[in-house]
């Protein structure tokens, strides 16, 4: 069993983007920069935001940080997106999700220019991605591709099993894991809460991604010997043995399963890493297209 350690391959891509920014500024005199808003005060929310702002200062880009409270308005949102498209400065705008529920959150997805869209959540970058064409690929599946990129493991004509089915990783994930690319041509399933013989599903599968929220959901007896594991899941575990009160838990029985695996992420130390390494590389090309 082998460890993919999001650490080491998030250093090495966040290695790369911080030579990169240097060309770029001295090629262009621009300096790649990120915008996130943050709407609310959710724990969680602050602390992913907080983490991405850290790492945009680690490779070199500017960031900016606006935020609302739980119960701005839909107009008040808008017009700070409005603003941002507007401002040649700012090449990646990026809204943190989930968006309180009086927030209608298509609507506020559909307003971000395309270009900025460092997500990957509008519907053109998802159409471009579905086509293979240029675009940006939501931060999380495509951080699971580079990690699989980075490991040189072999996905082509592998049956890959996919839990969840969200517009931000199962659904991209079960796209970019079907196209003929590297990493890529695969078999794939998606299965999601209403799918039967789940278990049996699984069992079947080269390569389970389990995105779906429940932690520890993934048990031993529903993996086949020797499959290669991504652990999406992040969840708040309360733990009293902890300084902050809790702890985070994937979506795998990691300890369980492990020793079936040949490879596996652990969490934390895994995708989530990953995550803000593929929005790096997503926020440089935003800057690069606005070069252009
Ligand atoms: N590491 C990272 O960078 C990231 C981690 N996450 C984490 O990944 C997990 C999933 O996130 P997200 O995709 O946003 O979650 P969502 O809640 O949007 O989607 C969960 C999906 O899982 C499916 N599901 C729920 N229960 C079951 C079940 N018992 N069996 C099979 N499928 C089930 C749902 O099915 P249905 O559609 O039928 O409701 C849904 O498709 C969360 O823990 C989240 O915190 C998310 C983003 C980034
Ligand atoms: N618009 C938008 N874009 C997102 O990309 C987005 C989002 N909304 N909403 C929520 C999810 C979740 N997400 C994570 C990012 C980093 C870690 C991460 O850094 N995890 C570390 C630390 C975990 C911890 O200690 O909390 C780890 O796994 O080791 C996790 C999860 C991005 N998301």
């Amino acid at each position: 069993m082998e460890i993919l350690s999001g650490k080491i391959v998030a250093e090495a891509v966040k290695t790369q983007i911080t030579a990169d920014t240097i060309l770029h500024k001295n090629n262009t005199g621009i300096t790649p920069h990120l915008a996130a808003i943050l709407i609310g005060n959710d724990g969680a929310s602050e602390t992913y935001v907080a983490s991405k702002i850290k790492n945009c200062a680690d490779v070199g880009f500017k960031s900016t940080l606006i935020r609302f409270d739980g119960d701005a308005s839909q107009a008040a949102i808008e017009a700070a997106i409005v603003q941002l498209n507007n401002d040649t400065a700012v090449h990646g705008i990026l809204v943190q999700l989930p968006l309180p529920k009086h927030i209608n959150e298509q609507q506020i997805i559909n307003l971000i220019n395309p270009l900025k869209d460092v997500d990957g959540f509008h519907p053109i970058s998802i159409g471009n991605m579905v086509l293979g064409n240029a675009s940006f690929i939501p931060a999380t599946p495509y951080g699971i591709m580079l990690m699989l990129k980075h490991y040189g493991i072999d996905t082509v004509g592998k049956h890959a099993v996919v839990i969840g089915r969200s517009n931000i990783v199962g659904r991209p994930m079960s796209i970019l894991l079907s196209q003929a690319t590297n990493p890529g041509n695969c078999t794939v399933t998606l299965c999601h809460s209403k799918t039967q013989n789940l278990k049996a599903i699984c069992k079947e599968a080269d390569i389970v991604i389990a995105a779906l929220g429940i932690p520890g959901f993934l048990k031993a007896d529903m993996v086949k010997e020797g499959a290669i594991i991504i652990d999406v899941g992040i969840t708040r575990v309360a733990d009293s043995s902890k300084k902050t009160g809790f702890a985070i838990k994937g979506d795998v029985d990691f300890d369980a399963v492990a020793p079936k695996a040949s490879f596996i992420t652990p969490v934390p130390g895994g995708v989530g890493l990953m995550t803000i390494a593929a929005l790096l590389t997503n926020t440089l090309t935003a800057a690069k297209l606005a070069a252009q």
